[in-house]
């Protein structure tokens, strides 16, 4: 039977919003959200209302009738380290996404956001795969001291869907395949995945790996606590998160403005275009050593892979290891629905956080 769902992922510059019917998707809108009016939200659920109404705008301005709906799915957020697959929204799940319990970031209003719809046409809501998803080695979450171990926060849900189309293209299956996956976004994940297994990442909320389009990534951490010693913890936060990365040095979070000063001839544009890329790839050959070697691709993805010179510039330090893949963009909202129709087909049992 081909339900229909519709799919809700509120990244941290980005909504996407999207409905399908089984495996087709009606329609799909992507919503930008510039620093500015991020940064006039003080927390995360203060944004509740703001990306409510915008998706509920984008489902008006298609003409979409709600009470078609068999399900609503949300991508989900920072809730306590589980294994993949597609939960029910409880009210468990509820309080632990809206106190945050392992942190804040958009995509804890996922679940919350879709509840809230589904509640009203008496519906179920579900998350897929969330940012928690933790398959981790022992080895790799030793962190250095014994008082914090690493943990797995990455973008798990387009990273299991990209290892899938990886292994299609290669006809075969993901749980076949070692690859390096880079999710390349708003924030940047960078993970060996080992026979569909994600044994090492950086967590991409914590102050690890390559900077990204609005997070300062792994910094010098006795200069920066040098630095920031007189701050609070609000400040010191959002410097490295929310307001690093592009954002710090060139006050946008957005990359297709960086192209366009580069093409003007902005040399620190160019010059940090360069530095991410670089980062990136630095990551990417550290995973390769995670995998011994072993490995059937690199994968590229999300909203970064989109741009073909960033792609290129990241491809000259790498190229070596293994074949490059690019999936632009993702295949979130895909893996979203895919989740929700296994459900509500019965193919699946659903999970319970
Ligand atoms: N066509 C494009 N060319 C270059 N950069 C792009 C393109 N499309 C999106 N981006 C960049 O990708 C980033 C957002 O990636 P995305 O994966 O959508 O992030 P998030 O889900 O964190 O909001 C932004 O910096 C945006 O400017
Ligand atoms: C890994 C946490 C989720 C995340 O960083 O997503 P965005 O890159 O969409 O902000």
């Amino acid at each position: 039977m081909n339900f229909e769902t519709l799919v809700i992922n509120p990244g941290s510059t980005s909504t996407k919003v999207a409905v399908y019917r089984g495996d087709e998707k009606l329609f799909q809108e992507e919503l930008s959200h510039p620093m500015a009016e991020i940064e006039a939200y003080k927390s995360i659920s203060d944004q509740f209302d703001f990306r409510t109404k915008a998706i509920l705008k984008v489902i008006e301005d298609n003409n979409y009738d709600l009470t078609s709906l068999s399900a609503v799915v949300g991508r989900g957020g920072l809730l306590r380290p589980i294994e993949s697959g597609t939960y029910d929204v409880t009210e468990k799940l509820k309080e632990d996404l809206r106190i945050g319990v392992s942190g804040q970031h958009a995509c804890n209003l996922g679940g919350l956001i879709a509840d809230e719809i589904a509640q009203q046409y008496g519906i179920p809501a579900y998350i897929v795969d969330p940012v928690v998803v933790d398959e981790m080695k022992a080895i790799a979450r030793v962190s250095g001291t014994k008082i914090i171990e690493r943990t797995s926060v990455f973008h798990a849900l387009n990273h299991k869907a990209v290892g899938r189309i990886a292994a299609r293209e290669q006809g075969t299956t993901y749980d076949k395949r070692n690859y390096v996956i880079a999710h390349l976004g708003g924030g940047v994940s960078v993970a060996a995945h080992e026979q569909g297994k994600v044994i090492d990442v950086n967590n991409a909320l914590g102050g690890e790996g390559p900077f990204s389009a609005e997070r300062a990534g792994g910094v010098p951490v006795y200069d920066f606590i040098q630095a920031t010693k007189n701050w609070d913890e609000e400040k010191i936060y959002k410097t490295l998160i929310g307001k690093g990365g592009l954002v710090s040095y060139l006050g946008t979070n957005d990359l297709r403005e960086v192209e366009k000063l580069m093409a003007g001839g902005d040399d620190k544009a160019q010059l940090i275009f360069e530095a991410m890329a670089y980062q990136i790839a630095k990551e990417i050959g550290a995973n390769a050593a995670s995998l011994k070697g072993k490995i059937d691709g690199l994968v590229l993805t999300g909203g970064l892979s989109r741009s073909e010179k960033f792609v290129k510039e990241i491809s000259g330090y790498i190229d070596w290891i293994a074949p490059i893949i690019v999936v632009p963009g993702e295949d979130e909202m895909g893996a979203l629905n895919q989740g929700a129709q296994r459900v509500l087909a019965k193919k699946e049992d659903v999970k319970h956080y």
